[in-house]
């Protein structure tokens, strides 16, 4: 498709609406009036969980407990002491920002499968450092579920972790459009690194937009799609969209944790009795991206409500 009009959905590397000047958002970048950002958007109540202490007998009860309750009633939380040091995370933000700022014909270079380069080995320490993490996250929520610490850990080990590095640049007209569409994610659990607000989350209990704030060291933890059908809809994905501003370029790193391409996701098994019927047809990552290759999940169309029975 060419981007030399304004009405094509996508615009070429190199000749990007930003990248063009554009002082006004094209059409096909506008979103739909229920979806904008609004001006006042009320702070989400954030619970913060502290992670220190996680292999401590004495703390852990009470960490497993504020995570299956943030599960439960937010569908999100952020994690302080969670063991990822700081110069890490901020390598692996600037590494992102230094890629983006690239000019287009070094940045395809590094879009090739060279594995020697910085940008990959800086993303990489994070990386690793991340999926350990959601491991450990993973453990505390299972054991949440009365389902005990060790129930998906060898599954996550050996599953998929996506990393999508977000960069969204200044938007003339930031309340006509969306860094993201409303979506929750296709993975168990994500962990988000964010250099800035801009991530809003949609509130369980009043279904409005509430923003998410951006604080150093700090990582974002949502409740993923395939978390709700192991949970039997006990703990529901989050829906979330990325708002956008005129004055700064904002970066995000996401991190989603599957199990493997073709080991399917069930409600599990002591979750399911008479009272609570399974609500859920297994899956698995292949199954999503099936899904995705001939579904607009940017026009609503949501991998999930397929699987509900
Ligand atoms: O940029 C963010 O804060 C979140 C991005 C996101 O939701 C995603 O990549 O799935
Ligand atoms: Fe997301």
């Amino acid at each position: 498709m060419g981007g030399n009009d304004e009405s094509c959905s996508s615009f070429p590397i190199g000749q990007t609406a930003q990248e063009r000047g554009f002082s006004h958002v094209p059409e096909c970048y506008k979103v739909q009036l229920s979806d904008r950002a609004g001006l006042d958007t009320e702070l989400a109540d954030v619970p913060l969980i502290n992670l220190d202490g996680i292999c401590d007998p004495a703390r852990r009860p009470i960490i497993v407990e504020e995570i299956g309750n943030a599960c439960r009633c937010n569908g999100f939380f952020q994690v302080v002491n969670h063991g990822i040091s700081q110069p890490i995370l901020d390598g692996a933000l600037s590494t992102a920002s230094d890629f983006f700022n690239l000019p287009i014909q070094d940045k395809t270079k590094f879009m090739s499968n060279d594995v020697h380069n910085p940008v990959r080995q800086k993303m990489g320490e994070y990386a690793v450092a991340v999926q350990k993490l959601a491991v450990k996250i993973m453990e505390a929520i299972t054991e949440s579920l009365g389902l005990g610490p060790t129930y998906l850990t060898s599954k996550l080990d050996d599953g998929m972790q996506v990393l999508a590095v977000n960069c969204y640049p200044p938007c003339p007209q930031p309340e006509l459009s969306l860094g993201l569409p409303p979506h929750s994610d296709y993975s168990c659990l994500t962990i988000v690194l964010q250099d800035s607000p801009g991530l809003q989350i949609l509130d369980f209990e009043d279904k409005t937009w509430k923003a998410v704030p951006a604080m150093q060291g700090v990582l974002q933890v949502h409740v993923g799609d395939h978390l709700e059908v192991l949970s039997n809809g006990k703990y529901e994905s989050v829906v979330h969209k990325v708002t956008l501003n005129s004055e700064k370029t904002r970066f995000s790193i996401v991190s989603l944790h599957s199990l493997g391409m073709d080991v399917k996701m069930e409600a599990a098994k002591e979750l399911v009795d008479e009272d609570h019927p399974n609500g859920y047809r297994e899956s698995s990552f292949r199954d999503f991206l099936n899904f995705i290759s001939k579904n607009d999940i940017g026009e609503g169309s949501s991998f999930l409500n397929t699987l509900k029975i």
